[in-house]
């Protein structure tokens, strides 16, 4: 089956490996880290507001953006998709995480 996620992440990865005429990954890259984190900044609040508006077509938009920005950052640190599954995987393991979060919550 098609992994549309995979698919993006090694695109953005061919995208760091070689300059494309018009490509806006490319220019994210050329511009650096402080502008990509600044898209990041940027779709994560629109994403917010789109779910606080309640249009679920929106929400997805921005959700894609998101995503796809997220991707660009990850690329662009050296964390692969593998990086992060190993993560969620890892606390895949443990359930009934709440009180843990309520006692770091305590202690902090
Ligand atoms: N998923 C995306 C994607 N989502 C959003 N965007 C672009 O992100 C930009 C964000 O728009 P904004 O209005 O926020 O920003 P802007 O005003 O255009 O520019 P800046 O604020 O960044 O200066 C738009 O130009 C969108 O086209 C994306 N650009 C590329 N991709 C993926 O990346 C692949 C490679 O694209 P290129 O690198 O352009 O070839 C594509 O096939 C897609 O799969």
């Amino acid at each position: 089956m098609r992994d549309t996620f995979e698919e993006l992440y090694n695109t953005v990865v061919h995208r760091k490996e070689a300059k494309e005429e018009g490509s806006y990954t490319c220019y994210l890259f050329d511009k650096g880290l402080d502008k990509i984190l600044k898209k990041v900044g940027e779709e994560c609040s629109e994403t917010i507001i789109a779910a606080k508006n309640g249009v679920k077509a929106d929400t997805v938009g921005e959700i894609s953006d998101l995503l796809y920005h997220l991707t660009v950052m990850m690329v662009n640190e050296g964390i692969s998709l593998n990086d992060v599954k190993a993560e969620l995987d890892k606390r895949a393991q443990k359930t009934g995480n709440l009180k843990t979060f309520h006692q770091v919550n305590r202690n902090s």
